[in-house]
């Protein structure tokens, strides 16, 4: 039998980070992982989409410049384009093992289960521990109808070997857009099928009309309003059926969401209840279990799933078993970012909330595409809608150009360090920047 003080349960941004935390602390800690360490952010999310889009991103630049500079704007070479991510995302498993091990954090790769409240088994030998924190992140979830194996998901797109020549994803969240766009550059004919007509719902509808007409206008192709029943394998490939609908492609994306991992942990037998939403837990990130937490994306909460929010929930629980907080966890603002061609981001109060209650705030919305930052790059639409409280304070945005990664962050300090205008403009910033902007924008 082996005692820890702390045993965590994914090697993924949010346990990787608590565990780190825990071992400074003096304490110790063990780590388990089941498949890549790491997790999905470094091998199958964040940082291999993001540099698959640098290539989206040098290909828009040169289709900006079309007739000012250029004449040829390339398609992304998507093996070499892959193979560059590849050197970095082969890396990542190695890496954050051996990582650990110079740190002198205890770590086990397999399967794991709980036996009682206190214990786990893991290869025959019992584990116990003062506290466990669950960071298991989600997974893909694949639509329940016939011929769903002839689906792939986000995780094997991002590893494709060859890009096929046309290509579909089902779901209209980020994955399917951010997915969608970097397909397109490398010109493979890209299908969109949603069962609505309103795809990133939690976006402004405005921006996110905007955003697929730029799409399309790239010559990605949208099919609202139908409801996948199911993939057959056809001659051409695979065949998308609905009720009066056909479409076929040589390869299927499922991009319909992502599912808590919480299967083959036996959670049950340690008290900790969950559903299809994730793991249930308080104000402390702790289930009903209270020796046992939750953080990161396999937590059931309305905060987005991003991997800074992951980390920041492991500062928070490392800080609460040490005692060095009792209050309940506070978010601060959230930015979220769809990485497309443009990108949209949002952060605070949306414009829904603000158009719901005009007594409490001011909508100012700016087309930027004229403006020197956005027109120098030649961007086809580039937008904003800033939200002002009775103060003048900003306290919610969305924006829409290329460069919103950038831009949401300036706003998000914003509005979190309730920055006002008039102080914000005292500054010296690096001019002709997106920074040197937004006295304009606050
Ligand atoms: C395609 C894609 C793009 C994304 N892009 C962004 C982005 O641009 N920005 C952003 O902020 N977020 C992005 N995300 C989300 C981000 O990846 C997650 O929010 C983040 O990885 C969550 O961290 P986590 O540690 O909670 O979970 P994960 O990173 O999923 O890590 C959980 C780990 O637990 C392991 N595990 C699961 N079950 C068990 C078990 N039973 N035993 C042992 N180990 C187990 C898993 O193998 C995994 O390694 C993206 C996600 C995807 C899929
Ligand atoms: N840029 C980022 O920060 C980023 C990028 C990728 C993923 N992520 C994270 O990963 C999570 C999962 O992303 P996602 O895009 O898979 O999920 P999502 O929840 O964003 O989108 C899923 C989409 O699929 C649609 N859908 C559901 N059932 C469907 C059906 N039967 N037919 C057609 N469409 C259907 C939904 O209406 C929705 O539009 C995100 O919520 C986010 O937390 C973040």
């Amino acid at each position: 039998m082996k005692n820890y003080d702390v045993i965590v349960i994914g090697g993924g941004p949010a346990g990787l980070a608590a565990a780190y935390n825990v071992k400074s602390a003096g304490k110790s800690v063990a780590i388990f992982e089941n498949d890549l360490w790491g997790g999905t952010c470094p091998n199958r999310g964040c940082d291999p989409k993001k540099m698959l889009l640098s290539g989206v991103e040098a290909r828009d630049r040169i289709a900006q410049l079309k007739g000012n500079g250029f004449s040829d704007v390339p398609f992304m070479n998507w093996s070499e384009i892959e193979a560059f991510k590849e050197s970095y995302t082969s890396k990542i498993p190695a890496g954050s093992k051996g990582g650990l091990d110079s740190a002198g954090i205890d770590n086990y790769h397999g399967k794991v289960e709980f036996t009682s409240k206190n214990e786990l088994k893991f290869e025959d030998e019992i584990f116990t521990a003062d506290k466990f924190i669950l960071a298991t992140g989600q997974h893909p979830s694949i639509l329940n109808i016939p011929g769903s194996d002839n689906m792939i998901t986000s995780n094997e797109f991002l590893s494709l070997k060859q890009m096929p020549k046309k290509i579909t994803f089902i779901g209209a969240g980020y994955i399917a857009f951010e997915l969608a766009n970097i397909a397109n550059a490398t010109g493979a004919e890209v299908h969109l099928v949603h069962h609505n007509d309103r795809p990133l719902k939690a976006f402004d509808g405005e921006f996110v009309n905007d955003m697929v007409e730029q799409m399309k206008s790239r010559g990605i192709k949208f099919h609202f309003n139908i409801d996948t029943k199911e993939i057959k394998k056809s001659e051409a490939g695979f065949e998308l059926i609905s009720d009066s609908y056909k479409l076929n492609s040589d390869l299927i994306v499922c991009a319909t969401g992502r599912i808590p991992s919480v299967e083959g942990l036996n959670l049950s037998a340690a008290g900790v209840e969950y559903s299809r939403k994730g793991i249930k837990v308080n104000g402390h990130l702790q289930t009903t279990n209270q020796n046992v937490f939750a953080i990161g994306d396999v937590v059931d909460r309305p905060q987005p799933k991003l991997t800074p929010v992951a980390g920041f929930d492991a500062n928070y629980v490392t800080d609460y078993i040490d005692k060095k907080t009792t209050d309940p966890i506070q978010y601060p603002s959230i930015p979220t970012l769809v990485y497309g061609s443009p990108k949209m981001a949002r952060v605070g109060i949306t414009t829904s909330e603000a158009e719901a209650n005009p007594d409490q705030y001011r909508i100012v919305s700016s087309n930027l595409t004229s403006w020197y930052t956005y027109y120098r790059i030649h961007e086809p639409i580039a937008k904003a809608k800033i939200i002002f409280d009775k103060t003048n304070q900003v306290v919610g945005a969305t924006v829409l150009t290329e460069q919103a990664d950038e831009l949401i962050n300036l706003l998000t300090l914003v509005i979190d360090k309730k920055i006002a205008n008039a102080e914000y403009s005292k500054l010296i910033m690096g001019y002709p920047t997106v920074a040197s902007d937004l006295e304009y924008l606050i």
